[in-house]
């Protein structure tokens, strides 16, 4: 059983508004995906072919028009209140833009604190401690928790986010271009911190990026999305370099540097 399964899954959406023509573009068509427990599926594709639309209906934050998201071998809507809370729970988010996806008004401390509020009620010295075991986990300091997010660079800012995302211990998380705004340097950084952290905690994660490279470092199984459909797969990444779908070919040409070099 998967922990997370997406089936059949169709959206679209009305393209032009006020004086457009309102067509509907369709963004995603028969979309089928499982997430084994403690993986970490890459899912792949040029900008605006529709990965976040697909981590959005897999987060229950926007409904498809058709299909079903299945949690734990359940369908959504099907959960009663404490299962679909625990669901809320266990599913998470990291964003691209961590100075978007963080209040400014909130200090880092209380950023982190929460998801951890919205689900339990500790009291305020337990809180604390909770909040410096992952600003430590995250590799920051107990200081910075109260410091506002200006305060902090977009990777520290990003190490934010990470700690928010992993408070509860969740199962999953939907990581969506969660290192591409940052350089190389804090990339590689971040990656291992959400690997070392993947291991320890036993999570599942949906890696999205446009970035095969950082796809190819960081997943178990590799989905490449084009036109609204996933388009190859494959549970073996050895067999990525045998990928032959022509999409998946202009794909890796059009991201690779001409001569390609491994990062690991
Ligand atoms: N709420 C919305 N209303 C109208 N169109 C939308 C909405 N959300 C997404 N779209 C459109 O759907 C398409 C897919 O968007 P989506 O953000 O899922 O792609 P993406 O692959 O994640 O791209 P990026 O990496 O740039 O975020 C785009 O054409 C986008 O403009």
């Amino acid at each position: 059983m998967y922990l997370l399964e997406l089936k059949g899954i169709f959206k679209s959406y009305r393209r032009g508004g006020l004086f457009g023509t309102r067509e509907r573009i369709s963004v995603l068509k028969d979309i089928h995906l499982g997430l084994e427990e403690g993986a970490c599926v890459g899912l792949l594709g040029r900008s605006g072919c529709g990965k976040s639309t697909l981590g959005r209906i897999a987060l229950n934050l926007e409904p498809p028009d058709a299909g079903q998201v299945f949690y734990q071998g359940r369908r959504l809507e099907t959960l009663n209140r404490e299962a679909y809370r625990e669901y809320r729970r266990n599913a998470q988010v990291v964003f691209q833009n961590s100075q978007g996806a963080t209040n400014p008004r909130l200090t880092a401390g209380e950023i982190i604190a929460e998801p951890i509020l919205n689900f339990e009620n500790p009291e305020k010295k337990a809180l604390r401690r909770r909040v410096d075991e992952l600003l430590e986990r995250v590799g920051l300091a107990s200081a910075d928790a109260e410091k506002s997010p200006r305060q902090f660079s977009g990777g520290e800012l990003q190490r934010i986010c990470i700690a928010r995302a992993i408070a509860l211990s969740p199962r999953l998380i939907v990581l969506d271009e969660a290192v591409s705004s940052l350089d190389m340097l804090i990339q590689a950084r971040i990656i291992d911190l959400l690997l070392e952290l993947q291991r320890e905690l036993k999570m599942t994660y949906l890696f999205i990026s446009h970035d095969i490279r950082v796809l190819l470092k960081v997943s178990d199984r590799l989905v490449v999305m084009h036109d609204g459909r996933l388009v190859e797969q494959s549970l073996d990444m050895e067999a990525v370099d045998g990928f032959t779908h022509p999409m998946f070919t202009r794909l890796l040409e059009a991201i690779l540097p001409p001569t390609p070099a491994r990062v690991n």
